[in-house]
């Protein structure tokens, strides 16, 4: 094995082999290997199969399956484990034990379980007593299940038929367990010409549903689809992203692949869907459904209220490369950047006193004499009173600030977001930026858990070539060249300036690294 293959995480799929290389071990095997980690497999059944249907099924031993499980463990730990087709209850309880036991000697290893009971041709591969053993055995030991809608009505025992009924069989197959669950919509058209994929996430109070919707791509190649977007979450999950980044980026990947197959011709059935590498284009993403907007209908998600603040195109700043963009948190601060010449800045108090107005009156008074895009952290009420440039929000702020008021007075918004799925999210309402963090880990905020690393910053601004981007956390003078090329027009930073020894050198140097072609 080379060093660099040394150094990939290991993913285990848990599936069947399908003699035809479209889907099964030989789905996830290749989206794992295009993922950038290495795929062990574990063979549950040999199937005999072919683009036209599935003449056999041939599952192993309980004998034969344990053994790999054993091997495996032995030396090969995964960073994350994909189940895909488990051919009988005993194959069922038998996985779910080997995860307990996992488990119970503190391995935290995500686990995401593709429920395949029917393929895309319509054959049965699983014995119809498996469903209640997923349900009480193994679905509470995962992390995510990924049904399509049959088989969501296959574990729910129920019909499938709408965006309604699909929400209803996805919350009382979760019951009362944490695990999230993903249903695919390659089966089900909500709204034409799209896929609809429900991803419902967190737990009791915290439960939570979210529409992710893309393009449908007219192909016959979408074998496989089921067991490569698993196995890319998977893969995902090891290589460190939160579920919903996962969940997003592997709808692309399968996008991508069924888009770039299209044209393929393997076999006299449905062909193989693609394995074409990372998702670099957006038009492979799906857009997460807003609630207020015209769109949730269908899907039960509108609200009036919802509605009636919802807004979307805010005005356009001046240049798509905000450059460099100190975030600070008095008016002196404002004074003294805005006199080097820095031409973008934030207010950003968190800790504000009575004279919080008058703070922001000055603020914007020096921001119009410096000819400065002064943006305003949180108070949004004040910057439209006090005729500000901008205001920045935060995810959470967006469903409490009046979007419709900062619009109609042609203030300029800019929206944080950590990952993939905030990113998309909030691209929705076309802000007049988005900013992406943390890039690195930053003592102005605790951003634990939402660190994004110059890669995946990267990879997200591939995504929005020509929208202004702004980049922000732990960034500093060494790091500022790193992370503009990235593809970011702007950067933010707090203690660079702020704590600098000179601040004026900071500035001067971050200047020129923003300002270098
Ligand atoms: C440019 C920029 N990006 C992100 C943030 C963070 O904003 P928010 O998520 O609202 O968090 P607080 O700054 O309010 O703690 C920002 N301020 N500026
Ligand atoms: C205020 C803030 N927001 C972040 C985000 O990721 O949304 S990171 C951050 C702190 C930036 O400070 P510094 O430049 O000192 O690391
Ligand atoms: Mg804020």
């Amino acid at each position: 094995m080379s060093a660099i293959e040394q150094q990939r995480l290991i993913v285990w799929t848990i599936a069947g082999s399908d003699s035809g290389g479209g889907a099964g071990i030989q789905a996830d095997l290749l989206t794992m290997h295009d993922l950038g980690v290495h795929g062990c497999s574990v063979i549950t059944a040999n199937t005999a199969q072919n683009t036209l249907g599935v003449p056999a099924i041939n599952a192993v031993s309980d004998e034969v399956l344990q053994s790999q499980l054993d091997a495996l463990l032995d030396d090969l730990k995964p960073a994350a484990i994909k189940i895909g087709l488990l051919a009988n209850a005993a194959q069922v309880r038998l996985v779910a034990n080997f995860l307990r036991t996992l488990k119970a000697a503190g391995n935290r290893i995500p686990v995401v379980y593709d429920p395949v009971a029917v393929a895309t041709s319509g054959a049965q591969l699983t014995e119809d007593s498996t469903g209640a053993a997923v349900l009480t055995d193994l679905l509470p030991l995962c992390d995510l299940i990924t049904p399509n809608s049959v088989e969501l009505a296959w574990l729910a025992r129920t019909h499938v038929d709408s965006a309604e009924t699909v929400l209803k069989a996805a919350r009382s197959v979760r019951g009362n367990h944490e695990t999230a669950l993903l249903v695919t919509g390659g089966h089900l058209e909500i709204e034409p010409g799209t896929t609809s994929d429900l991803l419902c996430t967190g737990h009791g109070e915290c439960a939570s549903h979210d529409w992710l919707i893309g393009k449908r791509v007219d192909t016959r190649n979408a074998h496989g689809t089921g067991c490569t977007l698993s196995s890319a979450i998977a893969a995902l999950l090891a290589l460190g992203y939160p579920l919903k980044d996962a969940c997003v980026v592997a709808n692309a990947y399968v996008r991508r692949g069924l888009r770039l197959a299209s044209s393929d011709h393997i076999g006299a059935g449905p062909g193989p869907v693609g394995h074409c590498g990372w998702p670099d284009a957006l038009k492979d993403f799906p857009e997460v459904l807003l609630a207020g907007s015209e769109r949730a209908k269908p899907f039960g998600t509108f609200s009036e209220s919802g509605a009636a603040n919802f807004a979307a195109e805010f005005a356009q700043p001046d240049s798509s490369r905000l450059g460099l963009y100190p975030v600070v948190d008095s008016v002196d601060w404002v004074e003294k950047l805005a006199e080097e010449g820095v031409r973008t800045l934030q207010l950003r108090i968190k800790y504000p006193r009575t004279d919080l107005r008058e703070q922001i009156e000055r603020a914007v008074a020096i921001g119009r004499r410096y000819d400065v895009r002064l943006f305003i952290n949180d108070y949004w009420q004040l910057a439209i009173e006090c005729g500000a440039y901008g205001v920045h929000l935060g995810q959470e702020d967006l469903q409490s600030a009046d979007l419709k008021a900062i619009q109609a007075a042609g203030l300029k918004l800019g929206i944080s977001t950590h990952g993939f799925f905030e990113l998309l999210y909030a691209y929705q309402f076309r802000p007049s930026y988005l900013a992406i963090g943390a890039i690195y880990a930053t003592s102005t905020k605790d951003m634990s858990g939402q660190l994004q690393g110059p890669q995946k910053l990267a990879r997200m601004a591939a995504l929005l070539p020509d929208y202004p981007l702004v980049a922000i956390g732990g960034i500093n003078c060494e790091r500022a060249s790193v992370v503009a090329a990235c593809g970011v027009g702007s950067i933010a930073v707090v203690t660079a300036i702020t704590e600098a020894p000179d601040y004026r050198e900071a500035v001067a140097q971050l200047q020129a690294v923003l300002e270098s072609p």
